[in-house]
């Protein structure tokens, strides 16, 4: 899972005219603090008549990529243009969701992905994100590449380890938001 994040944030990078190593040199990779995060959803038969629940509400993932597996097809959902559409990936396949540092690292050139996930198959499921991320020690902020007159920081700059601490609790979790940094 790491080489592969790794290869594709090297992508990214040579996608946005920098060095193939560029982001992995900035967010310090080679101490990365990468999770997998299971997580279970019931069949919608078992659990109760309401044909609209909801597996996990609308949200962004925290980190770099996530990069994602499932047992069955059916239930994740991306907004694009402002409608929902059905991510339809087999299970032998790997979706990959670009998450919140890369936008603000990029000053939100990348977008982090809006999904949510419905309860909407017969049988219940399985996913397993592994969540891909900087060092925890990285502050993550707009880099000069991409801030200019035109495009000033949209981001506040934080660690990835107060980003990911910063809920009620004050504990390392995937569930921080990028509303709270943004300028
Ligand atoms: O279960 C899924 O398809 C997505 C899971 C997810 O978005 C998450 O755990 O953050
Ligand atoms: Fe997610």
């Amino acid at each position: 899972m790491r080489e592969m994040g790794m290869q594709l944030l090297r992508g990214i990078s040579k996608s946005l005219g920098l060095e193939e190593c560029y982001i992995e040199n900035k967010m310090k990779l080679e101490s990365g603090y990468s999770v997998f995060g299971p997580n279970y959803y019931p069949a919608l038969s078992q659990s109760s008549d309401d044909k609209n629940q909801i597996g996990q509400f609308p949200h962004r993932d925290p980190g770099l990529l996530v990069l994602l597996a499932q047992n069955v097809g059916g239930g994740l959902q991306i907004e694009h243009q402002k409608k929902w559409l059905n991510a339809d990936f087999p299970p032998s396949s790997i979706f990959v969701i670009v998450a919140d540092h890369i936008e603000i690292l990029t000053n939100g050139k990348y977008k982090s992905l809006l999904h949510r996930v419905a309860l909407n198959s017969e049988v219940e499921r399985m996913s397993l994100p592994f969540f891909f991320g900087p060092s925890l020690d990285v502050t993550v902020k707009p880099e000069p590449e991409f801030v200019d007159d035109h495009n000033p920081p949209s981001y506040r700059q934080m660690t990835y380890k107060a980003y990911l601490e910063s809920n009620d609790h004050h504990v390392i979790e995937a569930r921080a938001n990028l509303n709270q940094i943004r300028l």
